[in-house]
């Protein structure tokens, strides 16, 4: 007889403490689109920055992501139960149920309040946002210094921009283009990178792509996996080429199917080598910085389905697998 099948238990995956308590409350606190709170340059104002606890902040947050993986999982399901079963009953049950999630998202405030909160997860008050990681990154490694004196600027693409501006004061060698699914702001491309084509000619591709706790949001492991992919190809055939990747921390330190070891082994078969870390044990956010290298082909398999290396009650299920 085999080993026993055990359930594993799902626990959302959130750069912040889950708080089942006030996930109604937050709906009530955060407003919907108000241009008026996004300034000329894209900052939200603070005097018209939604008050909110930071526990209300964080709660939206992680109950978004959990819905979004639902979301995911049911729309998985219904297509197969469609293509494979035909049975009317079962189609009817997903539906039902997707719709719940749907309406639970749209009461929570939907993609908006979730990059409201986000955003006042990027406030200097809760330790400002995760770009001057990536500029005093840049900044130790020379290539600031080398756009500088050459009169050149890199080319960046960052997915997931709430904000236009986050790299504004480095505007004489950084040339950034922010990309979100759902832009605040006219110089925020409304984009899913996902759908984005790939360069046409290299002067199109970027010397940096930064990736700051989106990876996170996509909710199947294939899309991950995907993502990461994709990221490597939008990036020069150059030795200076870079991803930043801010992800929360237990996606690395506290799953099931990834550990901080393995991560590497996986980024090195898509073509990553690690330059830059930095991370505190118990830490919320991990910050790194990859190098573009060459895929390897050796050892892939092991990537094409979620494998557990480590088990334990108060894990998280958070997985990439490769397309
Ligand atoms: C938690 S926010 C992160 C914002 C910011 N980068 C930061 O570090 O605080 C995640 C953002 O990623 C965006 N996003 C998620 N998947 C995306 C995709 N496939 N393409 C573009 N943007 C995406 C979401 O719309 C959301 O605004």
């Amino acid at each position: 007889m085999g080993p026993k099948s055990r359930r594993i238990k799902k626990l959302p995956i959130s750069s912040f403490t889950p708080d089942t308590n006030v996930h109604s409350s937050a709906a009530q606190s955060l407003p919907s689109s108000d241009s008026k709170s996004i300034s000329r340059h894209g900052r939200v104002r603070s005097a018209n920055r939604p008050v909110v606890s930071r526990k209300i902040t964080q709660s939206t947050i992680t109950h978004f992501h959990t819905l979004l993986k639902k979301q995911s999982s049911l729309k998985q399901s219904l297509a197969s139960t469609i293509e494979n079963q035909r049975n009317d009953e079962r189609v009817q049950a997903i539906q039902t149920e997707l719709d719940s999630v749907e309406r639970e998202m749209t009461a929570l405030g939907g993609l908006n309040a979730y990059q409201i909160a986000s955003t006042l997860g990027q406030s200097k008050e809760r330790g400002g946002d995760s770009s001057k990681v990536l500029v005093r990154w840049l900044d130790e490694l020379g290539i600031k210094q080398e756009m500088v004196a050459q009169s050149s600027k890199l080319r960046m693409l960052e997915i997931g921009a709430l904000m236009p501006d986050n790299y504004a004061s480095c505007s004489k060698w950084i040339d950034n283009h922010p990309i979100d699914l759902h832009s605040q702001h006219p110089d925020i491309l409304e984009q899913d990178f996902l759908q984005r084509p790939l360069p046409a000619r290299e002067q199109d591709a970027f010397d940096v792509v930064s990736c700051s706790l989106v990876l996170n949001f996509v909710s199947s492991p294939a899309d991950r996996g995907k993502m990461l992919s994709l990221i490597h190809k939008q990036l020069k055939d150059l030795p200076n080429s870079f991803l930043f990747l801010v992800l929360p921390l237990p996606c690395l330190a506290n799953s099931r199917y990834l550990s901080l070891s393995t991560f590497q082994d996986l980024m090195r078969i898509i073509g990553f080598t690690l330059e830059r870390e930095q991370w505190k044990p118990g830490g919320k956010v991990g910050y790194w910085l990859w190098r573009k290298s060459a895929g390897e082909l050796e050892g892939r398999d092991r990537w094409v389905r979620k494998t557990v290396v480590k088990d334990g009650p108060k894990m998280n299920n958070f997985a990439v697998v490769l397309p």
